[in-house]
Formats: structure tokens, sequence, C-alpha cells
């Protein structure tokens, strides 16, 4: 894949926002065995997601959480995931562990995300019709946005996609896509919506909550070979 890598100022802030010439992010998310992120370290992911919404299935409790991170090498971003979550849950989990990065993926208003003063990245619901660029207007202060397949008020981490065509490239911002991806799908997601990052979670799972070696390591060298032109 080749280009001119885009980018823009945002708050203030330069952004590398296309992933044109340098290679996409990957996270894996839904981490609940430490074995497992430190697998997805060694090969090679740039963030790992801890699900503390107490619906999922991939849900961890904060020693669980501690265990994995624990488990990970430096330079490997911790994503804490909150689904309309209570602002003083967030301050605990903040305060207990060593979290890099938040990520709502909820009816959370900006206002709300921005209030624990640590970066963050806002779901957008692509399960419903509307311009993501309208979400990405109304949060000025997130880093990054994580488009999903879930329609407003539902859960994530479902497993499906959605039209990868409605992925703008010119929101300014980092996108990461997610959504059903899997070793099978993630090259070509990548070659349609040039994100910056993209995000798995089921797509890398032998059973709820468990990931695969294999698939992991299928999944991040699809993406890699996007960028050496297979
Ligand atoms: O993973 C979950 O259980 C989850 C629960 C509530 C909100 C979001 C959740 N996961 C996020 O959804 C994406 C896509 O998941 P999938 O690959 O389609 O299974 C996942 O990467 C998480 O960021």
């Amino acid at each position: 894949m080749s280009g001119s890598i885009a980018s823009l100022s945002r708050s203030g802030t330069t952004f590398i926002v296309s992933a044109n010439s340098f290679r996409t992010r990957v996270k894996i998310c839904g981490i609940t065995r430490p074995e497992d992120g430190r697998k997805a370290a060694q090969l090679g992911a740039d963030a790992v997601g801890l699900v503390f919404h107490e619906r999922s299935c991939r849900a961890v409790d904060r020693a669980t959480a501690q265990a994995v991170i624990d488990a990970l090498p430096p330079f490997v971003t911790v994503v804490a995931l909150f689904q309309d979550p209570q602002a003083a849950f967030v301050r605990q989990v903040l305060r207990e562990l060593r979290i890099d990065l938040l990520q709502f993926h909820g009816d959370e208003a900006p206002e709300f995300c921005e209030g624990f003063h640590r970066r963050y990245i806002k779901a957008i619901p692509m399960g419903e019709p509307g311009d993501p660029k309208a979400w990405v207007a109304r949060y000025p202060s997130a880093v990054g946005f994580l488009l999903d397949s879930h329609s407003r008020g539902a859960s994530g981490g479902s497993g499906e996609i959605f039209d990868w065509a409605r992925v703008p490239h010119d929101a300014g911002v980092p996108l990461i896509l997610a959504g059903g991806l899997s070793p099978e799908n993630v090259g070509g997601a990548v070659r349609q919506a040039r994100p910056f990052a993209v995000d798995v979670s089921t797509g890398v799972e032998s059973a709820p909550g468990v990931k695969d070696p294999e698939l992991m390591a299928a999944f991040i060298s699809e993406v890699s070979n996007v960028h050496q032109g297979d």
C-alpha cells in the first residue's frame, strides 16, 4: 500500500490519520488471561483491551486485569473498555491499575469521557445510519474513534461486520476499524477502509474470552502483509 500520510491539526495536535505508508496498528480486545496478553504482545500487537463491562462474556475483575497487565512488556498500550459505566467505577479502575487509554463504548457524553483527564477513544455505533463524522465533531477531546457494528444502546464485540464503504477517509482523526474482523477478512478491510488501526475480539477466539494463538498470529500477519504489498 503506498501514498502520502494524511495528517492535520485537531485541538492543537497533529495526528497521522491514515494507513497509507505506515503499518496499521493492531489492538486485540477482550483479553481475560495473562498468557493471551503475553502472546498477543509477542506476536506484535500494539494494544490489548480489558473489558470492564460486567455484562460482557469477556469482562474481567480488577485482579485478573492486574495479572494481564503484569504479563505485558513495555510499549504495549493497555486499553480499558467501558460501556455506560458509573464514574466512580472508572475512577477506581484508574486508581488501581496502570491503564494507558480509555475506550467508551456506550452513550457516554463528551463531558463524561473527558472528566477522567485521561486519553480516550470513543466507539461509534455503525449498526445504524448516520455520518461517523458527526460523532467526531461531537467529541473534540477524543484521541481516536472506534467504528464497531453495534447499534446505539447495544453492546459491541458481536463478531459482526458493517459496510466498510461507510468509513470516511477524510475524518481527520485516527479511526480504528472493528466489528467482525478475522484473519480471513482483515486484509481486505484494511485495503478498503485504510484505518489507522484495527481492533478484534471474536475473530481470534477459540471460545468467548479465550484467544487462540494461531488466529492472533494469522490476524497480525494478514495486517502486516497489506503493507508488504501482498
Ligand atoms: O468485547 C466485548 O465483549 C465488548 C463488550 C461491550 C462493548 C464492546 C465490546 N468489544 C468491542 O467490540 C469490538 C469488536 O468486537 P468483535 O471483533 O466484533 O468481536 C472489540 O474489538 C471491542 O473493542
